[in-house]
């Protein structure tokens, strides 16, 4: 599913006006009427109070629109308009006047004035400032903000938490709504999934409001949100006559003492995700380990007791699963130069491998093309320096991707993958994978999907969605504390038998629901 920025929901929102020749009120009328649908079957007439407060541009129409329908059907409501400029839209002054034929009064707010009285038991419609922010709110506003998200109450927010800017990060935390719900219009938007600004939806929701397809298709968007529906597509069957020679041969290098079961982790993922062979690259001391809690895979020992110091190997490996568990000695760092520096296989390079790196970033030209890179957060600040905020992170992450032609991990709530200018934004997955091992599970998947001839895009956003889908399953049999990495690992054949289990989950909509 795209994601657009600000400027492409304007242009939507005018080519939908010209090619399906209604006005911008019809379409207000159309995006508000959803809105009190979603409510009022909810609330079935509830008697409970719904304040509605409304800034004075089309985040704050559609806040009046709902007003006049709420009201129509007998709810209990109040309407504010927080009057924050003289520049009302004109949709806005519409539907106001719309509401005073019909006797309703707002209560407006200024710098000075009283703030109404809101119980927590009373419902919240935040309707103050829409995809139109492009600045800090005034103090007064930010009063009356906090004043909402101090009242306890439950507030449902209409396109955005009313605060924050859908294109960068927001300066002052006071100045954003907390919102319970969000009902937003058409498209997801790419602060409900970065860290810092994801925070303020607890949960959200999309409302389709028939924006003209055809310019939303044609739109070259940034960001994508990755569900089943995106991966489905990408899905290889398994051939008749086919051997296991068909679906590759992995290698996983890496490995130290007491490290060793990272590698067992990733290898067995890799085998459960599909790599027709896999095998271990490890030091000596994994030897018994990896061959007694893995039969199915293949190991080579380095000539080095405790750590990979040379690597050397008569196969000839698809692709290459490297740095889990390798740590980061000096002997272990002139292995990892000297293989580069002769290797054209592609690599999927995670943890102590990537210190190394960050270290030493003349490697970094010595990688191949396409590769895979999966840092965690601080991995990923080695690797490319600090950045002030999540849009910092990302523009930096994107340069860097595409300085190197490497594909790039942030690991994440949201795991993100970013390449060639674009990025993935995966939504499987939960808190309870935050848990050891988590991450050589994916290498092995991504490294897994490689091997059967997924390009390393694909492969990458595929696993990414398959690891968390995996661990939404295992979640539901064992709970968020006791899901370890090996559970996840069960899981994942039935996360690839749950791609075509058409019931739940078909995208990220319904997981959000
Ligand atoms: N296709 C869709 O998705 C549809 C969208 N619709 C709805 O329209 C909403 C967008 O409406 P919008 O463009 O009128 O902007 P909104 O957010 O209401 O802000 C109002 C104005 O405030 C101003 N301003 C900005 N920052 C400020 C500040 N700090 N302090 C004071 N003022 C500030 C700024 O004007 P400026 O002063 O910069 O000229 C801005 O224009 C969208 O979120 C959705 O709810 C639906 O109705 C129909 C279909
Ligand atoms: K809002």
């Amino acid at each position: 599913m795209k994601i657009f920025t600000a400027q492409q929901i304007y242009e939507a929102d005018k080519s939908t006006i010209v090619n399906q020749q209604i006005t911008s009120d019809e379409l207000m009328e159309r995006a508000a009427t959803q809105l009190f649908t979603w409510l009022h079957s909810r609330l079935q007439g509830a008697p409970v109070k719904i304040h509605l407060f409304c800034g004075i541009g089309n985040n704050g129409g559609d806040g009046m629109v709902l007003a006049r329908h709420l009201q129509e059907h007998g709810y209990l409501i109040g309407v504010h308009v927080v009057t924050y400029s003289e520049k009302r839209s004109q949709d806005f002054l519409l539907n106001l006047d719309r509401l005073k034929e019909r006797k309703i009064w707002p209560n407006f707010i200024g710098p000075n004035d009283e703030l109404p009285k809101i119980d927590k038991e009373d419902i919240i419609v935040d309707a103050i400032f829409g995809i139109g922010l492009n600045r800090t709110p005034d103090d007064w506003v930010i009063k009356v903000i906090q004043h909402l998200n101090n009242s306890r109450a439950f507030i449902l927010s209409v396109d955005i938490p009313s605060g924050l800017f859908v294109d960068k990060a927001p300066k002052n935390e006071d100045s954003i709504v907390r919102a319970n719900h969000v009902l937003s219009f058409q498209a997801p938007k790419l602060i409900f999934f970065l860290p810092q600004t994801g925070i303020y939806s607890n949960q959200w929701e999309i409302l389709d409001i028939g924006l003209d397809r055809d310019y939303l298709n044609s739109v070259d968007n940034v960001y994508e949100l990755i569900g089943k529906n995106e991966v489905l597509p990408w899905y290889k069957p398994r051939e008749k006559f086919s051997h296991k020679g068909t679906y590759g041969h992995s290698l996983i290098i890496g490995g130290s003492y007491g490290k060793i079961g990272a590698v067992i982790l990733a290898s067995d993922a890799c085998l459960n995700t599909g790599s027709g062979l896999v095998t271990a690259y490890i030091p000596t001391c994994g030897y018994i380990p990896m061959q007694t809690a893995l039969p199915e895979a293949m190991v080579i020992t380095d000539t080095n007791e405790k750590m990979v110091s040379d690597i050397q190997f008569d196969i000839t490996p698809t692709v290459i699963g490297l740095g889990i568990g390798i740590g980061q000695d000096n002997i272990t760092t002139g292995a990892l130069k000297e293989f580069l520096r002769t290797n054209k296989t592609p690599l999927v390079i995670d943890a102590d491998a990537l210190n190394i790196i960050s270290k030493n970033k003349e490697f970094l030209k010595m990688i191949p093309a396409q590769s895979v890179l999966t840092p965690h957060p601080k991995e990923l600040e080695r690797l490319i320096g600090s950045w002030q905020d999540d849009f910092e992170k990302l523009d930096k992450a994107k340069a860097f991707s595409k300085q190197y032609d490497l594909i790039l991990v942030i690991k994440g709530a949201h795991t993100i993958t970013l390449y060639n200018g674009k990025g993935y934004i995966n939504t499987t997955g939960n808190p309870g994978m935050a848990t050891a091992g988590s991450g050589d599970v994916l290498t092995g998947m991504i490294t897994g999907l490689i091997a059967q001839g997924y390009d390393s895009l694909r492969a990458t956003v595929f696993a990414i969605y398959l690891h968390g889908r995996s661990g939404d399953l295992a979640v539901e049999q064992c709970g968020y504390q006791a899901l370890t990495a090996s559970e996840i690992i069960d899981f994942i054949g039935d996360a690839f038998l749950d791609l075509f289990n058409v019931q739940e989950g078909s995208g990220p909509q319904e997981e959000m629901e």
